[in-house]
């Protein structure tokens, strides 16, 4: 029924955030050593700034690492809800600022209408990932898999070869744009970064039975093909 996870419990937020950053960087250092650029794909919220600022400090030779997204709220880049202002502010920095970012939003009025050009920023991206760090909301979301939202079934079992999908935040009723199931599946590494009791009270509930849209995070935690590495700390 679920994939196994690799646990790793750590003191606080900073224990994880470096341990986090080093895995990651392994992870795109083994892609770049076997094909010459690795891409990376990043959660927002606000779980992730830590790791992003450790991740920021590493020696890598960023300027071979491609950065997007897991998913995008559907607002400009001045907005406090960019995820895209969230990288650039805590991973575009220091030793990563020669990466290259491919954000997920552009001038189109809803996601659904920017789509086809959002797809089109991301083809050149070396595929498949080489990281993929995913967050879960205490309602179970992963990315902006939302619990029985619309778009949910086109994101998590798209069209062959669609790498995005428009989907909405439910609770916020939110435009989502977000990377597909099968595209997160294939990355080299799946880490799910969580912190606090309550969240590994929800990844323990994710991970026993029942429906994946009440929970989607369970579409990640069942067919991921290797193991889901999960980062917690209080
Ligand atoms: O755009 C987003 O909100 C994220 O990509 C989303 O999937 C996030 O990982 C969870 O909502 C957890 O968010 P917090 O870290 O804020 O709890």
């Amino acid at each position: 029924m679920s994939a196994t996870i690799e646990r790793r419990d750590f003191v606080d937020s900073a224990a994880l955030a470096e341990a986090l950053a080093s895995r990651v960087a392994d992870a795109l250092q083994a892609r770049i050593g076997e094909f010459d650029r690795a891409s990376l794909a990043v959660s927002g919220g606000r779980t992730p700034a830590a790791f992003l600022d450790a991740l920021s400090r590493k020696l890598l030779p960023w300027d071979r690492v491609w950065v997007t997204l897991v998913d995008e709220r559907w607002v400009p880049e001045i907005s406090e809800r960019s995820n895209a202002r969230l990288v650039r502010a805590h991973l575009l920095q220091n030793e990563a600022t020669a990466a290259h970012f491919v954000p997920l939003v552009n001038d189109a009025p809803t996601p659904e209408a920017g789509l086809a050009e959002a797809e089109a920023l991301l083809e050149p991206l070396p595929w498949p990932l080489a990281a993929c760090v995913l967050g879960m909301g205490g309602d179970g979301h992963t990315a902006s898999f939302f619990p029985h939202a619309e778009g949910l079934d086109a994101a998590l079992a798209p069209p062959p070869g669609a790498r995005l999908a428009a989907t909405a935040a439910q609770a916020a009723g939110e435009p989502r744009v977000t990377l597909t199931l099968p595209v997160i599946l294939e990355a080299s590494l799946i880490a799910l970064h969580i912190e606090s009791e309550p969240k590994l009270r929800v990844l323990d509930t994710a991970r026993a039975a029942g429906p994946v849209e009440d929970m989607p995070v369970r579409a990640v935690l069942r067919a991921s093909p290797r193991p889901v590495e999960v980062f917690w700390c209080p």
